[in-house]
């Protein structure tokens, strides 16, 4: 028997560091990244197959997904297949998502799926680090004025309680805090499979 392996979503708002949490923790706690499917334009720098599996609307439509959304215009949407690559190796996994996606894994899941929410505490800061990271000043202002990008500024109700909040305003702090968070989830005993 071996122990139930997790998966661990970061959501919260854009551009607050969630991509870079992901890629920390695989990094230093050797877990598997998900990579979804969406069907926005890549940002520069952004690889098929890396960042994301880019799609158009009729490849989209073509795939088996877990749970789909739609953010900012464009659809984005995950499978239970790329959940299995990791598990099936033996590694907890890590994804991305929005915070409807969070919830639809909270419910399919329970508590396999462990969820942070990413906050930071001054907001201006968020639209300064996706001009940092290179986005365009159209797509920035596209973001900021979505519905969606207003709603995951905030913790949906339903996953309050459940979600551990980490505000990641000083990197090395988001690092202890994660170190902290793993350490305690993978130390807890395990439920078997
Ligand atoms: N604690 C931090 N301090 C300063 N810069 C940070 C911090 N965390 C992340 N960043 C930087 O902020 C930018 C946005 O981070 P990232 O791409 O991880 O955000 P995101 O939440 O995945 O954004 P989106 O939802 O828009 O894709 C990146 O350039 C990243 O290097
Ligand atoms: N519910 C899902 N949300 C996803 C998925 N892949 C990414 N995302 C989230 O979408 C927004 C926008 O992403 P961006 O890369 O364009 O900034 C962000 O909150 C991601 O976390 C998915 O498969 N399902």
């Amino acid at each position: 028997m071996m122990n139930k392996k997790h998966v661990f979503i970061i959501c919260g708002a854009a551009g607050s560091g969630k991509t870079t949490v992901a890629n920390y923790l695989c990094e230093h706690h050797h877990m598997h990244r998900v990579i979804t499917h969406t069907t926005r334009q890549p940002r520069p720098g952004e690889q098929d197959g890396v960042d994301y599996h880019f799609e158009d609307a009729a490849s989209m439509a073509r795939l088996h997904l877990l749970e789909k959304v739609t953010y900012d215009g464009a659809q984005y949407g995950s499978s239970y297949e790329g959940l299995q690559e990791g598990w099936q190796q033996g590694q907890d996994c890590v994804i991305v998502l929005d915070t409807a996606g969070a919830r639809t894994y909270h419910q399919k899941l329970g508590d396999q799926a462990v969820i942070i929410f990413l906050t930071v505490s001054q907001l201006t800061v968020l639209a300064k680090r996706m001009t940092q990271r290179g986005d365009q000043h159209t797509a920035i202002e596209s973001r900021l004025h979505s519905k969606e990008y207003r709603r995951d500024l905030n913790l949906p109700s339903e996953l309050a309680g459940i979600a551990h909040v980490i505000t990641n305003d000083q990197w090395a702090a988001t690092c202890q805090q994660l170190d902290q968070l793993v350490g305690k989830i993978l130390a807890a005993p395990g439920q078997k499979c």
